[in-house]
């Protein structure tokens, strides 16, 4: 098979013709992302990966994988790992029309037009003064901005699906006690085994099945039977009868939300003002701080071009979901980047790699450098290949909420303080793998912040 596949001709090592393991063996050691980056350096824009899986990186492959037909090709099984009260969720929906249907509920719900409301919008507001408050309280002691950001993300995204039953872990010990369940487990190796020996799983000793979150999950489900919720909150929807979902649905895909807005907001935000904080990038607060200083105090968030530079820097740089979005390839095979792939061929690109392969639209692609978003030259083909928040219908549903919640809290820090790296930070800031996620291997960024 391995040698008369049509897979044959994509470059890679020889052994990815006849064995996964290779790859096993970089996912079991939390090495899949950088393994698969040095393949694409060394053997070029497509690599065969194992006897029936390709990794691409250019923007066809992108399009045909992700957006072809609005919502690309199926999901594969490893988007079932990430049920939720063992129950689907529109991201753990493998086909696509399945998804559309789940999807429709959520799309208005994560417009803008919704986030910006008021309401919505006062909730983020509250929760970006009380984080300063905690950076101001800590006077010349280092903040351990780790920490505050995942209880932003965890507040904000709460606040968004329950108002008013929106958890305060910035400043609240039961409601940081979620954010500790939520944050602070390492579930990689549990996950893996559960992915690859499925029919094992249930007879797995309790040891090698991932964490529990007993906490958040008594949480959402009082959260979801919750009585009078704001008009705005995606709670709000999903209980409509026209809705037709079971409560335990409805659960479900509040912890799935709760989930997917933590760590990436929490850890994007984390590598943002880590990036920020280091000497030779100081020049770059100098800026941002001047935008924010200079702009009129109602100036929409979307005016603030070198705000939203920042922040798509870092996003490309360190993006929080860096991994392969693995994907099947249809019933009768696709031309990809020239290649024949035949049907149920799993075929992925990783953001990671996406951000740092095409030199020519990214020069010095490692370096964090904001500056290069606001160059005119380019800046189409930039933004088509960000691909932070992937692309297509089954991109990511919050990138609103989530651009939002990391506007209104840098304007709030960035405008009073300048940030730098704390004389006791020794934790490291190296991108750690998770499942698909990626988090500071350290979880800790220790940051002094000296009012301007
Ligand atoms: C900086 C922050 C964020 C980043 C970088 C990010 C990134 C992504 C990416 C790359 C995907 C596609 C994953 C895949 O195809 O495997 C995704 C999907 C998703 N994200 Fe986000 N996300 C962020 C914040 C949020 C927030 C705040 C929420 C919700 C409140 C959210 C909810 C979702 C959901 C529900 C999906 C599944 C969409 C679907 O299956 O149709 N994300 N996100």
């Amino acid at each position: 098979q391995g040698l008369l596949s049509p897979l044959s001709k994509v470059p890679g090592p020889w052994y990815t013709r006849f064995t996964s393991l290779w790859l096993k063996y970089q996912e079991f050691t939390a090495n899949r992302r950088e393994s698969i980056h040095a393949l694409h350096k060394k053997y070029g824009p497509v690599v065969r990966l194992g006897p029936n899986e390709v990794s691409f990186t250019s923007l066809d492959a992108i399009k045909e994988i992700y957006a072809s037909g609005g919502s690309g090709y199926d999901k594969t099984e490893f988007y079932s790992l990430f049920k939720q009260f063992k129950t689907k969720t529109m991201f753990s929906t493998l086909p696509r029309d399945e998804h559309s249907k789940r999807k429709r509920l959520f799309a208005e719900r994560y417009a803008m037009t919704n986030v910006m409301k008021a309401k919505p919008l006062a909730a983020i507001n509250e929760r970006a003064l009380t984080f300063v408050s905690q950076c101001t309280e800590a006077g010349k002691k280092s903040v351990d901005v780790y920490v505050l950001l995942h209880c932003y993300a965890l507040d904000c995204v709460t606040h968004f699906m329950f108002s008013p039953g929106g958890l305060k872990s910035l400043n609240v010990q039961k409601d940081f006690d979620i954010m500790q369940e939520l944050t602070y487990h390492q579930s990689l190796q549990k996950n893996l085994l559960e992915y690859y020996l499925p029919t094992l799983a249930p007879y797995f000793p309790s040891i090698l099945h991932p964490r529990a979150s007993p906490q958040t999950n008594q949480y959402v489900q009082e959260m979801v039977s919750q009585p009078n919720v704001e008009d705005h909150t995606l709670v709000e929807k999903l209980n409509r009868k026209e809705s037709n979902l079971e409560l335990i649905q409805a659960a479900a895909e509040c912890k799935d939300h709760m989930a997917a807005g933590i760590d990436t907001t929490g850890d994007g935000l984390c590598f943002l003002m880590w990036e920020l904080s280091q000497p030779p990038n100081l020049e770059f607060q100098t800026k941002l701080r001047h935008e924010l200083t200079t702009a009129p105090a109602d100036a929409p968030l979307d005016s603030l071009v070198y705000l939203d530079a920042v922040i798509k820097e870092a996003l490309r740089v360190s993006p929080p979901i860096p991994m392969s979005l693995p994907r099947y390839v249809p019933l009768g095979g696709r031309l990809i980047d020239k290649y024949f792939m035949p049907a149920h061929t799993i075929v992925s690109c990783q953001p990671y790699t996406v951000h740092r392969y095409h030199e020519d639209v990214f020069p010095d692609p490692d370096r964090f450098y904001p500056d290069r978003w606001v160059e005119e030259k380019g800046a189409a083909e930039r933004n088509r290949y960000f691909f932070s928040f992937a692309t297509g219908g089954r991109g990511c549903t919050g990138k609103n909420l989530a651009m939002v919640e990391m506007k209104t809290l840098l304007r709030e820090v960035y405008s009073q303080f300048q940030t730098t790296v704390a004389p006791d930070m020794n934790a490291s800031m190296e991108i750690d793998d998770q499942i698909i996620a990626s988090r500071p291997k350290g979880q800790s960024c220790k940051l002094i912040f000296t009012p301007v």
